[in-house]
């Protein structure tokens, strides 16, 4: 075999499809679960079927075409531009009811203002080549932190609910503006498909890899699925993969796609460890946790309509339960609601039982709608950030990592070549940057394999 590729999301079958049409088509590829799609994930609840993994195309109606939202749209995925327009009028106090909406209305002013300085400022500090800051500090050169129940609320919703990190931690220049949304559109589009976000990527497997005539299901024998890596080792000659089940596997280089959450662990042991350069830009890098939990209701208690998809609530406390979705446009008469958590929040609660969060999140409900409300009948709870072939939900570009180090993330080490979101040259965190990681990880290795360029250019240190 020339290439094993290892993990079959987005990238990992989006770079086997791009060596298969370099006429390289001698690949492996190794995934550790038993389905193909990796963070693109459909499950059902109470009859439906909804994401845990990705759930929005991001970034539509931009100058660029985003190629997510062009596949989507060839897919003819069932899909629904959010609706946040409205969000104002949708705050909820800690002690029940909503915000004034003047009241709401003057806070969300205050956080544009906030956020046009910021934006101002990172373009003219990215100019002058000054070193980076974290967004909070930008917000606190323009005295404008946010402290009050209101303020943290909206700050949440603009960057946590996004970045799934807080302002404290999240890079200024390399978010702001966000090339996702300054290139592709500032619109996000909820896919809610019975055949799942994940059909995207079996699309893109079917045209490449062999499928079974009667089942449609792919029968390829170059995709493997229930192998664990656990071991590559590489050198001049090739490398040597090993799984978990004692097979082994030879090849001339490897492919690998698993998140950066994994990369960050020792799931995998390289031999020879991977070099200092490259440890020391992988660790700096973060894997954020964000968490979709559903709930199911007997019946509707809360607003339905238009301007009353998104509500927040602003407890005390930064990112307790802050932001629901309820779906009566993506699933009509479903009952159900969608709350948002992040970071420290998620951690805690793929910790504890799915009951207590029940009672937490009913708990927040009858702070906002009052005691009579129903209990909900269903809860589901994902868990990324304890599922070791995750570590986490998508990365998140933190203070401290220059374009440079990005860059040493995707660099290749000898014959193993690196891609999968957390490579993307703009567009990390995104389903987008995985399908171009995945194009342009493969293109890296084809100009190897087909043109002998094996060291890949890309820029030198910032000068001091
Ligand atoms: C909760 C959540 C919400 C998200 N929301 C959005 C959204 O709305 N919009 C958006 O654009 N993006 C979203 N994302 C991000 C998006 O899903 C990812 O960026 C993208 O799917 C990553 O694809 P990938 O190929 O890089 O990685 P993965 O999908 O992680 O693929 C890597 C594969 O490697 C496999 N693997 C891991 N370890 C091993 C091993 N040791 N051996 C073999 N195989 C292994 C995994 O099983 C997996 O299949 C979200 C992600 C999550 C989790």
């Amino acid at each position: 075999t020339s290439v094993i590729v290892i993990g079959a999301g987005m990238s990992g079958i989006t770079a086997a499809k791009t060596l298969s049409e370099a006429g390289i088509k001698d690949f492996l590829i190794l995934e550790a679960t038993n389905r193909i799609g990796g963070r693109m994930c459909k499950t059902t609840f109470q009859g439906l079927n909804v994401e845990i993994g990705a759930n929005w195309v991001e970034g539509v109606n931009g100058k660029q075409m985003n190629p997510i939202w062009d596949l989507a749209q060839k897919l003819k995925l069932r899909n629904f531009q959010s609706d946040y327009d409205n969000v104002t009028a949708n705050i909820y106090t800690h002690h029940g009811g909503l915000y004034p909406h003047a009241v709401a209305t003057v806070a969300f002013d205050v956080a544009d203002e906030r956020s046009n300085y910021t934006t101002a400022l990172s373009t003219s500090m990215s100019r002058n080549k000054e070193e980076d800051i974290s967004i909070l500090a930008s917000q606190r050169l323009c005295n404008k932190v946010p402290t009050s129940p209101l303020d943290m609320a909206i700050d949440y919703y603009t960057y946590d609910y996004e970045f799934a990190e807080p302002p404290r931690i999240t890079s200024l220049q390399n978010t702001e503006p966000l090339p996702t949304f300054a290139n592709f559109g500032e619109d996000l589009n909820f896919v809610a498909d019975t055949r799942g976000y994940e059909s995207m990527v079996y699309h893109i497997a079917h045209q490449f890899l062999t499928t079974s005539k009667h089942t449609a299901n792919i029968s390829d024998p170059r995709l493997l699925l229930n192998k664990v890596v656990r071991e590559i080792r590489y050198s001049r000659s090739g490398v040597i993969v090993k799984t978990e089940d004692g097979s082994m596997y030879r090849a001339k280089y490897a492919m690998v796609s698993v998140s950066i959450g994994v990369l960050q662990t020792n799931l995998i042991k390289f031999h020879p460890d991977l070099p200092h350069w490259k440890l020391l830009a992988l660790y700096q890098f973060n894997m954020a946790v964000y968490t979709k939990i559903l709930l199911k209701f007997p019946y509707k208690f809360w607003p339905t309509g238009p301007g009353t998809e998104f509500f927040i609530y602003a407890d005390e406390k930064r990112g307790y339960y802050p932001i629901w979705q309820q779906m009566e446009n993506n699933y009509p008469g479903s009952n159900v609601l969608l709350v948002t958590v992040t970071d420290d929040e998620s951690r805690r609660i793929e910790q504890q039982s799915d009951e207590e969060t029940k009672a937490e999140a009913m708990e927040v409900l009858r702070n906002m709608f009052g005691k009579n409300i129903p209990d909900a009948k269903a809860i589901l709870v994902p868990r990324w950030w304890s599922n070791r072939f995750y570590k986490g939900s998508f990365s998140n570009w933190p203070i401290g990592v220059s374009r440079f180090e990005y860059d040493q993330i995707r660099a290749p080490v000898g014959n193993v070549y690196f891609t999968g979101e957390h490579t993307s040259e703009h567009y990390n965190g995104y389903v987008h940057g995985a399908y171009l990681s995945g194009i342009d990880s493969a293109q890296m290795l084809v100009d190897c394999i087909k043109k002998g360029n094996c060291e890949p250019k890309f820029e030198g240190r910032p000068k001091k």
